[in-house]
């Protein structure tokens, strides 16, 4: 692990508080912060909203639970993390939905659950949540608002301590009555405060403006002071022999760290003679990843994907657990009543934000989260908020034919068997036979009738079974965005390992366009998604399925919030319908990294036929560049089809024995046969 990670227990230095390197100003703020910080409780604290550099505003993470956690598969947000999960949040939560589903693996029929859980129950009280009449999943609308609603203050069923930064007036008991009205004065606060806050950034960079023109080649030490030392990018040599001596120490790294953040921030003013741009930044990646404890091969894939700044405030956002999440199951209870509930056995929590009328940010409790007899009931899924997003997104319709195409451990197939309201057909397929055995118990825990399981390798489809009205592919990933639930991604990822799943990924995306029904009449959609923030494993993958699949295009989300795909990355160009794609940042959005992208699928086009008959052009199963492995199955010979080889056979054979072959009946084949799909 890195010198971060391994000083995850230390006082938080300013680094880590400080992604952005601010100046000495800033420092003195921040630290008062740290302090506040330092005295509390390890426990998940809300975000607090600053502005981002697109100027929208955004979460900044404060929480300071350690995230020392297990290493676990990276395939998803949520199933394989119950260890890590736990060392996170400590004795609060001992158990998740998707991370121990063995928590209750029986039918809920057994458990005399499944119709009337009105005993589970908390006494009535009146919990207003405001807009959640209804409690259906809300459609957001696209650029309503770009404010991302995760995260806020914490309720607590204590008043904090009143050095807290949001002040004294809350130490008014909390009740199940004045919760809400206390969650809207909080919400206000908090745009207030972000708006001073954008007031007093702008602020402080006039006068950092300011300063660097007096002190600009005057370097800072760690605490952000002027150091006497000017700053020396070591040149090849001297970090062979750094690395030789076992490397520098943290306070150095730091410094270093910060100062070629500034060069690179002017770099025609700051950068030291005779020294290129790439030897910065080839010093800055080789130090975060050494700081943060990834290898150097992926703390450069990932430090790509930002301006400067922005990629050590990504890289930070990871060193810190994301906010716990749970989304009620509406085909058990309302989310009122599984808030009241909660509180009722001591759960701190708050609804997540206006995008989603089902989530419920979770801040303490003194019950474990993935063991109360609401849990067992299925009255709710211990799932990531980003996780809600694809399934959002889809939108799956009462009484459609839906395929989630890589679903365990259910997470999102449970939440679409709610929004169809167990009505229509849910085919929950995983090619991972063992964690079916996960995605049952939690489809039976939450009541979802509607759920056929499967266990294919997704390029099997549709040859399997195809006509679905709409199809999720959360594609298997390398879990980029999931760093912080596990660290072991920043080790274990090679750039093989993303060329194969970048492979995968693209044979499975054309299985599940092919699955879907153009003719459907009320959907004709897939869903893509990933819990990576890798542009071949998401934006390159799309815009190759738009590429191969002509009768496909992307269009809106309908997701409130997010940035939009790439549509050039490094030489590369896809198509500008790529920007319809939105990636989630941990760093931005206090959400798990994900990406999302929605496809239509329309007929596939006609094009003139040898008889002059108009014929569809048939997609193929896979192509050609994934010919290897693919799982063709023989269906016996067509004889129609054999006939013009087998003339052009019989044409061959007569000529080489010096005879005049027939005219042909049809046209001549051509020697090799090259299929295209376009
Ligand atoms: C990101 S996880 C899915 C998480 C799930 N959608 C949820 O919300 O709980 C990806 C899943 O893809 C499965 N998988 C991997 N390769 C596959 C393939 N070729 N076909 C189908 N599923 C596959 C893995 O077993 C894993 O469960």
């Amino acid at each position: 692990m890195g010198r971060r990670s391994k000083n995850k227990q230390l006082p938080p230095e300013s680094l880590g508080e400080e992604p952005s390197f601010p100046s000495k100003k800033q420092l003195g703020k921040r630290k008062a912060e740290v302090e506040t910080l330092e005295d509390e409780k390890p426990s998940i604290r809300p975000a607090k909203r600053v502005k981002d550099i697109n100027g929208k505003r955004k979460e900044k993470i404060k929480s300071k639970a350690g995230s020392d956690t297990d290493g676990s598969e990276g395939w998803e947000d949520v199933e394989d993390g119950a260890e890590l999960k736990k060392a996170q949040i400590g004795s609060l939560f001992n158990d998740s939905d998707n991370e121990e589903p063995d928590a209750f693996t029986g039918d809920l029929d057994d458990a005399g659950l499944e119709e009337d859980d009105d005993f589970l129950q908390a006494p009535a009280q009146e919990f207003d949540f405001g807009s959640d009449e209804d409690e259906e999943e809300g459609v957001p609308k696209h650029e309503k608002s770009k404010h991302v609603q995760l995260g806020g203050r914490a309720i607590s069923a204590q008043p904090e301590d009143s050095s807290d930064e949001y002040g004294a007036d809350d130490d008014e008991p909390v009740t199940m009555a004045n919760m809400a009205k206390l969650s809207r004065k909080l919400e206000a606060r908090a745009v207030a405060e972000a708006e001073l806050d954008v007031e007093e950034l702008k602020a402080l960079a006039a006068e950092e403006d300011e300063d660097e023109d007096m002190d600009a080649d005057a370097p800072e030490d760690t605490n952000g002071d002027i150091s006497a030392e000017p700053f020396h990018l070591p040149t090849p040599t001297e970090r062979e022999q750094e690395k030789a001596s076992g490397g520098p120490d943290v306070h150095l790294v730091q410094r270093r760290m910060r100062e070629c953040v500034r060069v690179l921030a002017n770099f025609s003013k700051r950068a030291e003679k005779g020294r290129s741009r790439s030897e910065y930044v080839d010093q800055l990646v080789a130090d975060i990843a050494s700081y943060y404890g990834y290898n150097e091969f992926l703390a450069k894939k990932l430090f790509q994907l930002f301006p400067v700044n922005e990629a050590i405030e990504f890289f930070e956002a990871n060193e810190v657990p994301r906010p716990v999440t749970i989304r009620t199951n509406t085909l058990r209870t309302r989310r009122r009543d599984l808030a009241q509930a909660l509180v009722n056995r001591g759960v701190n929590l708050e609804p997540i934000g206006k995008w989603t009328n089902l989530g419920l940010q979770v801040f303490e409790s003194s019950v474990p989260i993935g063991a109360t007899p609401e849990y067992l009931a299925g009255h709710y899924m211990l799932q990531a908020a980003s996780s809600f997003l694809p399934v959002i997104a889809l939108s799956p319709q009462p009484n459609e034919r839906v395929l989630d195409m890589a679903s365990a451990p259910g997470g999102k197939t449970t939440h679409m068997a709610a929004l169809m309201q167990n009505t229509g057909v849910v085919f929950a397929n995983d090619a991972n036979k063992a964690r079916t055995k996960s995605l049952t118990a939690n489809v039976h825990r939450l009541g979802c009738k509607s759920v056929v399981v499967c266990s294919y390798d997704g390029r099997e489809f549709p040859k399997v079974m195809g006509g679905f009205d709409r199809v999720l592919l959360d594609a298997p990933c390398s879990g980029t965005g999931v760093i912080s639930k596990d660290p072991s991604v920043k080790i274990n990822k090679s750039e093989r390992d993303f060329t194969l799943l970048s492979h995968l990924q693209k044979q499975l995306i054309l299985c599940a366009i092919d699955s879907v029904s153009p003719d459907s009449k009320t959907g004709g959609y897939v869903v893509y998604s990933t819990c990576s923030v890798t542009v071949d494993e998401n934006e390159a993958v799309v815009d190759y399925a738009l590429k191969k699949r002509p009768n496909v295009k992307l269009v809106e989300t309908d997701l409130e919030f997010g940035v939009k795909g790439f549509t050039q990355y490094r030489g590369k160009t896809f198509s500008p319908s790529v920007s319809l794609t939105r990636r989630f940042y941990p760093h931005v959005h206090n959400m798990d990294g994900f990406f999302v992208a929605k496809f239509k699928v329309e007929k596939r086009s006609k094009v003139p036929a040898t008889q002059g008959k108009e014929e569809e052009v048939e997609p193929k199963f896979v192509d050609e560049e994934f010919k290897v492995g693919a799982q063709e199955t023989f269906t016996g010979f067509n004889e129609e089809e054999d006939q013009p080889y087998l003339e052009e056979a019989k044409r061959k054979r007569m000529k080489a024995k010096g005879l005049r072959p027939p005219p042909r009946t049809k046209p001549a084949m051509p020697s090799k046969t090259v299929e295209t799909t376009a």
